[in-house]
This record gives C-alpha cells, sequence and structure tokens, in this order.
C-alpha cells in the first residue's frame, strides 16, 4: 500500500514535471510570424504572387503602376525590339523582397539591398500607387491563405516603411 502511494506520487510528480518542462519549452519559442507565414518557401510564394500581381496591374488600361515600374520594365522586357539592357533585373528584386521579408518576420535570412529610402528615392512613388501595391500584396497573402492575425502582423511591417517609400 505504501509503495502504491509513493508509486502514484512519483508518477504524478513526473507528468508535471514533463507537462512543466514541455510547456516551457513551446513558451521560450513561440514560432515567428517567418515560421507561420512558412519559412523561405512561404514568404518567398508570398512574394512571387505580390509580384505577378503587381505586373498584371502594369498591363491594365490607365494602371497606376506602370508609370514607377517603366524603367525596370523597359530594362528587362527591351524598347522597341531592342535586346533588353537589364534581364535578371527583376529576379534581383524578387530575391532581395523575400530577403528583407525573411529577415523582418524574424527568420534567417539577411536583406543585402538598399534602403528603403534609397531604393525609392527618384520614383515619386504616390500614396495611391503605395495604397495599389498593398492592395497587390492583399491578394498575393489570400491567395497564400494567410490569417487575418498574420496579414495583420505583416501590415505592420509593411506600413513602417510607407514614409520611406512615399514621396521621395
Ligand atoms: C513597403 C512597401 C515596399 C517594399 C517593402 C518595397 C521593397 C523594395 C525592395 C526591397 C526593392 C529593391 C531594392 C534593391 O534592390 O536594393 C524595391 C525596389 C523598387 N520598388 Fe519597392 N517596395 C515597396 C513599395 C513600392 C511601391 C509602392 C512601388 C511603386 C508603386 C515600388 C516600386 C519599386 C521599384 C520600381 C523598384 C526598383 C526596381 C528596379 O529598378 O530595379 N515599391 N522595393
Amino acid at each position: 500500500m505504501k509503495n502504491s502511494v509513493l508509486f502514484t506520487a512519483l508518477m504524478l510528480a513526473g507528468g508535471l514535471f514533463v507537462s512543466s518542462c514541455g510547456k516551457e519549452e513551446a513558451e521560450a519559442t513561440p514560432p515567428t510570424l517567418y515560421d507561420r507565414l512558412g519559412k523561405t518557401e512561404g514568404v518567398a510564394k508570398i512574394v512571387d504572387g505580390l509580384i505577378a500581381n503587381v505586373g498584371a496591374e502594369t498591363a491594365t488600361p490607365n494602371s497606376v503602376m506602370l508609370r514607377s515600374h517603366k524603367p525596370m520594365l523597359d530594362a528587362i522586357n527591351g524598347v522597341n525590339g531592342q535586346a533588353p539592357t537589364d534581364p535578371t533585373r527583376l529576379q534581383r528584386l524578387r530575391n532581395h523582397v523575400v530577403d528583407q521579408l525573411g529577415e523582418a518576420t524574424g527568420g534567417p535570412l539577411t536583406y543585402k539591398g538598399k534602403s528603403m529610402l534609397a531604393a525609392h528615392t527618384g520614383m515619386a512613388v504616390t500614396n495611391n500607387e503605395f495604397a495599389v501595391w498593398r492592395t497587390q500584396l492583399e491578394k498575393s497573402l489570400n491567395d497564400n491563405k494567410v490569417s487575418e492575425a498574420d496579414k495583420a502582423a505583416l501590415y505592420v511591417i509593411i506600413d513602417k516603411m510607407h514614409d520611406d517609400v512615399v514621396n521621395h
């Protein structure tokens, strides 16, 4: 009898120990936004969707974003039948945005591009252009089934960059 009481007490203590360790471990390393977006693969899918949507918008009549993207589009497509002057420019931009968002959401990536101010200076990006760009991001986030909470967390990061992107 004594033994069985001791055994039960030990089992209970052991159970508590295991569950409290498990809990502590879970609390110590909650998934980052980067993890929740699906790590590098998930972030890359979101960025690829964004770029496809921006590209599609620039091909619409009265496109809002064609003005700011025209120099890059001309460089990757060529003008008047001429060869492209910088065919990998879009790929470089894409990789930079993956690194940038991968880093900003808490992942192990490192952004090596220009500051947002330097990258957008000379483009005179307007508030409306920024809003349309943001809509293209939203479409990609929806297509990739990102939760409302994770979208909101990403927008906190994106909207902090607004003042460095717009009106320079
Ligand atoms: C917070 C929002 C934005 C982010 C995070 C962002 C991110 C970036 C990044 C990382 C680069 C590349 C910098 C480099 O290669 O060193 C870039 C370049 C560029 N961005 Fe943005 N951008 C944003 C908003 C916008 C908006 C609103 C527009 C225009 C509507 C825009 C148009 C461009 C263009 C045209 C380039 C240059 C591409 C080139 O000429 O190679 N961006 N952006």
